[in-house]
C-alpha cells in the first residue's frame, strides 16, 4: 500500500480488517518495522480520536511522530494554484508539502470540506496536492469527502460484534444545528457497499448522498422502517449534498431514542464521535449496553496500525 486516501487504495478489505484485529491482539508484534521512521500529522481542523489514535498506532510500530496544526503552529497555507499570495496565507502548499516530505517518511493530513464549493470539495483538491507535492505516502485523516481510517475502524467493530454472518447495518442521518461534511457518511457507504452486510441508508428527503458514494445501498426515507430488525445503527449528521452545505431540517424526530432502538434486533449503536448528546442520540441510548461507541473509538488505533504497517512494509 503506497497511499491510504480512500477504499480504492485497499485491494483486500477482509484481510485489512483481520490484520487490524491481529494488531489488537498483539500491539507490539511489529515494533521493529517503524524504527527510525517518522510520521507527520497535519491538521487543518480539530481532532481528538484521529490525532491520538494515529500517534499511538505509529508508536506501537516503533515510529516517531510529529503533529502540526495549520495556521496555529505553522503558517497559513495557500491551496489555490497560480494566485498572487497577498492574503493571510504566508506559504503555498507546494513548498509546505514538499518540505514536510523531507522531514517525514509518511504524511497524514486532515482537511475537512469547506462546504462552500461542491466541485472543489469533491475534487479532493487538498489530498491531491499533498499526494502530488509531498513525495511520500499520504494517509487521509478525514478529507473533504472521505474518512477511511474511521470506516476501517467501523468495519473492524462490526466484525467483532456481529452475531450473524450477514448483519443488517443502517446508516441513519441524525439532526445537528450546523452544517457538517458528508465525508464520514460517504466513506461508511463506500466501505459497507464492499462488505457482506445488508446495508440500508435512511435520511430525510434532500439529504441524498452523492451517487458515487452511496452506490447501490438501499435508501429508505422512513427511519422507523429502516430500523426494523437492524443489527447495527450507525448515526451521523451530514449537510445536504444537493443544496450543498445547507442544513435543510433540524427535525428532532430523527434523534435516536430507546423507542427507536427497540425497533431493531437488539441492535448496537455506533457513532464516530464527537456526538452531541440529546440532539443526535439520547443519553439513555448512549449510556446503554447497546452503545459500542467507546469500543468503536478504541478500534481507531488498530485501524491506523494496520494501514501504517502496510505502508511501512512498502517503504522497506
Ligand atoms: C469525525 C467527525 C468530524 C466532523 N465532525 C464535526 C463535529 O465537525 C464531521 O462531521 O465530519
Ligand atoms: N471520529 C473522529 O475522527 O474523531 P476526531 O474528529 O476527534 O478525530
Amino acid at each position: 500500500m503506497q497511499h491510504f486516501i480512500s477504499v480504492h487504495d485497499v485491494t483486500d478489505i477482509d484481510a485489512l480488517v483481520q490484520e487490524g484485529l491481529r494488531h489488537k491482539q498483539s500491539p507490539f508484534a511489529f515494533e521493529h518495522l517503524g524504527k527510525h521512521k517518522t510520521i507527520g500529522l497535519l491538521f487543518f481542523n480539530q481532532s481528538l480520536r484521529t490525532r491520538l489514535s494515529t500517534q499511538r498506532a505509529a508508536q506501537n510500530l516503533g515510529m516517531n511522530t510529529m503533529a502540526l496544526n495549520v495556521g496555529q503552529d505553522s503558517w497559513g497555507l495557500e491551496l489555490e494554484e497560480g494566485v498572487v499570495m497577498d492574503g493571510n496565507n504566508a506559504e503555498h502548499v507546494k513548498e509546505a508539502a514538499a518540505v514536510m516530505g523531507k522531514y517525514c517518511d509518511i504524511l497524514a493530513v486532515r482537511a475537512f470540506a469547506g462546504l462552500q464549493d461542491r466541485e472543489k470539495d469533491y475534487a479532493e483538491t487538498v489530498m491531491t496536492q499533498f499526494k502530488k507535492y509531498a513525495g511520500v505516502p499520504i494517509v487521509n485523516l478525514e478529507s473533504a469527502t472521505r474518512h477511511p481510517l474511521q470506516s476501517l475502524a467501523d468495519c473492524i467493530t462490526i466484525e467483532e460484534y456481529k452475531t450473524t454472518a450477514r448483519p443488517k447495518v443502517v446508516l441513519t442521518w441524525a439532526p445537528h444545528f450546523k452544517a457538517l461534511p458528508q465525508a464520514v457518511a460517504n466513506s461508511f457507504c463506500e466501505w459497507m457497499n464492499r462488505r457482506d452486510v445488508e446495508f440500508v441508508v435512511t435520511h430525510p428527503e434532500g439529504y441524498e448522498l452523492s451517487p458515487n458514494y452511496v452506490g447501490n445501498a438501499k435508501v429508505i426515507y422512513n427511519q422507523d422502517e429502516a430500523f426494523a430488525g437492524a443489527d447495527f445503527i450507525y448515526a451521523k449528521n451530514w449537510s445536504s449534498y444537493q443544496n450543498y452545505g445547507q442544513v435543510l431540517t433540524r427535525d428532532a424526530s430523527w434523534m435516536i431514542t430507546k423507542q427507536k432502538m427497540e425497533l431493531t434486533n437488539n441492535g448496537k449503536f455506533m457513532h464516530c464521535l464527537p456526538v452531541r448528546r440529546n440532539m443526535k442520540v439520547t443519553d439513555e441510548v448512549l449510556d446503554s449496553e447497546q452503545s459500542i461507541v467507546i469500543e468503536q473509538a478504541g478500534n481507531r488505533v488498530w485501524s491506523a496500525q494496520a494501514v501504517l504497517k502496510r505502508i511501512l512494509e512498502e517503504l522497506g
